[in-house]
């Protein structure tokens, strides 16, 4: 199913679920069957499966966790991968050791080397592993897969082992992908592999929108093999009028989807569609930002005859959406976070830090934090949550023969300090509140963060600066290093506001942890962040701004840029609201960008607004 934003994809989705329970349901039962439901996050995963009555017939997760729960029993092929993976880094790393040129930096040699040891030693451990298991990061030697590993290695099972294949149709006949563009190429390669094999045997959808692919690793657009039904849904049912003509507009220059209908209200016995509101204000980038972004609420409040649009300090009824950069960041108090996972960071930090996933925030961000906010707040139950959860020392293998009591108090006695390591008016950094988390054997850390925390000297000097700010240049195998000694010395305090950005104000999380989100009143701020943004660019995206040398080398290479990515993220953004839609776009010139934008057609010429309205 390939539909556009609001045609109803979840909607059919649990429809579809519903109906094989309906149909098949018993014979699931006596066959000890289940039918899987793959989603992208576990929040989402929650929701569908609230949404089909906690049925546990359907087994929704993520990919990680229903990968994991077929592959888990293939123990020595779990082995073999392991010593197989080990041994490819190894190679990659000596490969990498021969070819470094006359510019890389001591440092990085020496990592290399260190790094080679580590994998040396891990490859002697993993002999004595009896079971593998899965955990947030990968330790081999303490037996434990993480998340990159297990996409990687069951997704070879699946491709490379018949028997596996008849495996997971035999355990689950019916499959579907919810978000299917944002799913990695080699899942949907291994899924349909066994498509192949099974036939009728084993049913396989997918749902999804290339224009909603977030996500650089996503594969966008599903191949369609022959016998492959297609299955069209042309009507969104939750844009209103002005904000779906928005989203055709949008869409034109992608890849020209069009949608009908929209979103209807009953009047009477008589469904009407809902016209709403879609709005472009162009405002000077300066140092009045929120005031400007206040200043127009209050004109839509006014426009709209709607008091909802006033500025709200709690509980506020509008959506602001914002892609983070440095003003933004600084202002909201992680400037310093945001400068070391994204000035001349590799790019898998950059992505990750838009939804907190790259693995150096990992565990601060699922585990540490929350804990922090847990014991401060007195929710005793909650802490004690977290660290049944992501403790090892409270694994039931770590407690035989302790005294249960003392663990506890000990237990205890690091959550409060970690709490007041964490706490507003803290100094620690991020490495102080790592190490004591690291002593006290805490959390099973991500091996790459134990190295980093073995390897990078308190008080290490940084490196030197980015000077020219354009962070376009290749990637260099020294970035991670430099990045990871700026996260280290980053203030533990950051990280709180950090992850309520995450959690309120980012596009990302939206779309990816809570499903299908909606909302009757969206704000969209649109502000590059002094050019030092790759990833995304809105001045590029309405043409304000030339694409880069690099981009231009992109494009004839085939790749993909920046304005690609934007473009979709600003379809996700608009698309979510179901009433009015509100973006606020900060640019150097208004003028000049009112007058580029006027021509695109995206928005109706008189909903193009400036500062002049709002005098
Ligand atoms: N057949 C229908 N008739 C009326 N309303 C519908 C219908 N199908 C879906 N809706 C409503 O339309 C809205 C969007 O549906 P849904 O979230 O399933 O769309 P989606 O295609 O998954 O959206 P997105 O791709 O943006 O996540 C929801 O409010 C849903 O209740």
């Amino acid at each position: 199913m390939v539909a556009g934003a609001g045609s109803g994809k979840t909607t059919s989705l649990i429809k579809g679920l519903a109906a094989i329970l309906a149909i098949h349901g018993e014979r699931l039962r006596l066959r000890r069957q289940r039918v899987a439901c793959i989603t992208y996050t576990e929040i989402a995963a929650g929701e569908i499966w609230t949404d089909v009555g906690n049925n546990p017939l359907v087994h929704v997760s993520t990919i990680h966790s229903f990968l994991w729960s077929i592959a888990r029993g293939f123990q020595q092929d779990i082995a073999a991968w392991v010593a197989n993976r080990i041994d490819e880094r190894i190679g990659e790393l000596r490969h990498a050791a021969t070819n470094f040129g006359p510019r890389v930096q001591q440092k990085t040699r020496d990592k290399n080397a260190r790094d080679i040891v580590r994998y040396e030693q891990q490859c002697e451990a993993i002999t004595r592993v009896r079971t593998f298991t899965y955990g947030t990061g990968s330790d081999y030697a303490k037996g434990i897969l993480g998340h990159d590993d297990i996409i990687k290695m069951a997704s070879q099972l699946m491709i490379h082992r018949p028997l596996f294949r008849t495996l997971v149709a035999q355990q689950f006949p019916f499959v579907f992908v919810d978000e299917s563009q944002d799913t990695f190429p080699v899942i949907v390669e291994a899924l349909m592999a066994v498509q192949q094999q099974e036939q009728a045997r084993f049913c396989l959808g997918f749902f999804g929108d290339p224009m909603q692919r977030i996500y650089p690793t996503g594969i966008g657009t599903i191949p369609k093999p022959n016998g492959w039904r297609a299955i069209p849904k042309p009507e969104n049912f939750r844009s209103p009028t002005a904000v779906l003509s928005l989203a055709n507009a949008i869409r034109r220059d992608g890849d020209n989807l069009v949608q009908v209908g929209g979103r209807k209200k009953k009047e009477g016995e008589e469904a009407v569609p809902v016209v709403g509101t879609a709005r472009l204000f162009v405002l000077p980038t300066d140092a009045h930002r929120d005031e400007r972004v206040a200043q127009v609420r209050a004109w839509v409040a006014k426009a709209n005859d709607d008091e909802m649009w006033q500025p709200a300090a709690k509980n506020d009824p509008v959506k602001m959406l914002v892609i983070v950069h440095r003003m933004a960041a600084k202002r909201l108090g992680f400037g310093d976070l945001y400068g070391a996972l994204n000035d001349k960071a590799p790019d898998a930090f950059k992505n990750g830090f838009l939804d907190a996933t790259a693995w150096p925030l990992r565990s601060l961000v699922s585990f540490l934090l929350p804990l922090a906010e847990a014991v401060r707040d007195g929710r005793d139950f909650d802490a004690m949550r977290l660290l049944r959860l992501h403790s090892p020392l409270l694994v039931k293998a770590n407690l035989q023969g302790v005294n249960v009591a003392e663990r506890l108090n000990q237990l205890q006695a690091v959550s409060n300090q970690i709490s007041e390591l964490m706490g507003p008016e803290s100094q620690a950094t991020i490495r102080d509140v790592l190490m004591l988390a690291k002593k006290s054997l805490l959390v099973a850390f991500d091996p790459r963060l134990s190295a980093y925390l073995e390897d990078i000297a308190e008080n290490e000097p940084e490196t030197e600066e980015n000077e020219n700010g354009e962070a376009e240049e290749e990637e260099d195998p020294s970035n991670e290093i430099n990045s990871m000694s700026a996260f280290f010395a980053c203030p533990a305090n950051q990280l709180r506001p950090y992850q309520a950005y995450v959690n309120e104000g980012s596009p990302f999380s939206t779309q990816q942890g809570v499903k299908g989100a909606e909302f009757d009143r969206v704000l969209v701020v649109l502000d590059d962040d002094e050019g030092t943004h790759v990833q995304f660019s809105y001045e590029k995206y309405f043409g304000l701004k030339q694409p880069s040398a690099k981009d231009k080398k992109t494009l004839e290479a085939g790749g993909e840029t920046g304005i690609e990515r934007t473009r979709r993220l600003f379809y996700v953004c608009c698309t979510r609201a179901r009433q009015d839609l509100l973006v606020v776009l900060f640019v150097a010139d208004p003028a000049a960008a009112i007058a580029h934008i006027r021509g695109l057609g995206l928005f109706p010429e008189a909903n193009i607004l400036s500062q002049d309205a709002l005098s």
